[in-house]
């Protein structure tokens, strides 16, 4: 595994066109797990895609590892990102959906046979490995996504509301994964969420975001634990803060 990475956005500067301008100052430590929460619309995915590469500020730096990454397509980052839905390629098999993770074309060395097969067990999901996505619980197309993060081994792991679409025994099951994988690799964690359970659950560190804008950080425990400030506990809405 390689070392976790610190991320840093740098009086980032970004709107989409004809959008409100969105403004990012951010350091996350190495090793670090944060949740990104706000309302809907604040900017949460906006602040996920500029750190993979997905969209590129007007203005300002991104730095992961210190090494200025703000040119940089995505798959030059050492970064990967799981989504809410529509991380698998429907007509290849999880095994070769895992398997993009280490070569795009599928041109896979015995080394990155073995890694494939190794990330599928550990995410339960050796006996499925030949189904197509179709075939799969929305539960195990998400454990298909963490697998590829296993087998692509970066330093920075995006989660863009991982858990949404699932139950509550399934959530427990991916937070459970999501914080193995966090003590096997020591990633860097920023996940993006509306549940306070999964931000509780999984992370040391809380970012609220809020019209385009960091509002505020602080412990994760005490945003939850009603000692946010009071933009945030209307957030949450006045039966959980
Ligand atoms: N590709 C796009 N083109 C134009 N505007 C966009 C695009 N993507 C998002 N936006 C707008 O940018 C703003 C921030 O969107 P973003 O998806 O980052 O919010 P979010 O906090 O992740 O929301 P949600 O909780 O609903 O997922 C919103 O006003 C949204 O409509």
């Amino acid at each position: 595994m390689t070392a976790p990475a610190t991320i840093e956005l740098r009086d980032i500067r970004f709107s989409y066109p004809g959008g409100a301008d969105m403004v990012f100052d951010l350091k996350i430590r190495a090793g670090e797990k944060v949740a990104v929460m706000g309302p809907s619309g604040s900017g949460k995915s906006t602040l996920l895609n500029l750190i993979a590469g997905f969209e590129r500020p007007q203005e300002g730096s991104i730095l992961i590892d210190g090494q200025d990454v703000t040119t940089l397509p995505p798959d030059k980052r050492p970064v990967s990102m799981v989504f809410q839905e529509n991380n698998l390629f429907s007509h290849l098999s999880v095994r070769q959906n895992v398997g993009l993770g280490r070569s795009p074309s599928l041109r896979l060395n015995d080394c990155d046979r073995q890694a494939v097969e190794s990330a599928l067990m550990r995410t339960g999901l050796g006996d499925k490995a030949d189904r197509l996505p179709a075939a799969l619980s929305g539960g195990e197309r998400q454990r298909v996504a963490l697998a590829r993060v296993l087998v692509r081994n970066r330093a920075v792991l995006l989660l863009d509301e991982p858990l949404a679409s699932l139950g509550p025994a399934l959530r427990e099951e991916m937070l459970a994964l999501i914080a193995d994988l966090h003590l096997e690799g020591k990633m860097t964690i920023v996940m993006a969420t509306h549940a306070p359970e999964d931000a509780g659950r999984l992370t040391d560190r809380l970012v609220h975001v809020a019209e385009g804008r960091i509002a505020g950080i602080g412990a994760t425990k005490d945003y939850l634990g009603g000692q946010a400030p009071e933009g945030f506990r209307d957030y949450l809405g006045k039966n959980r803060a």
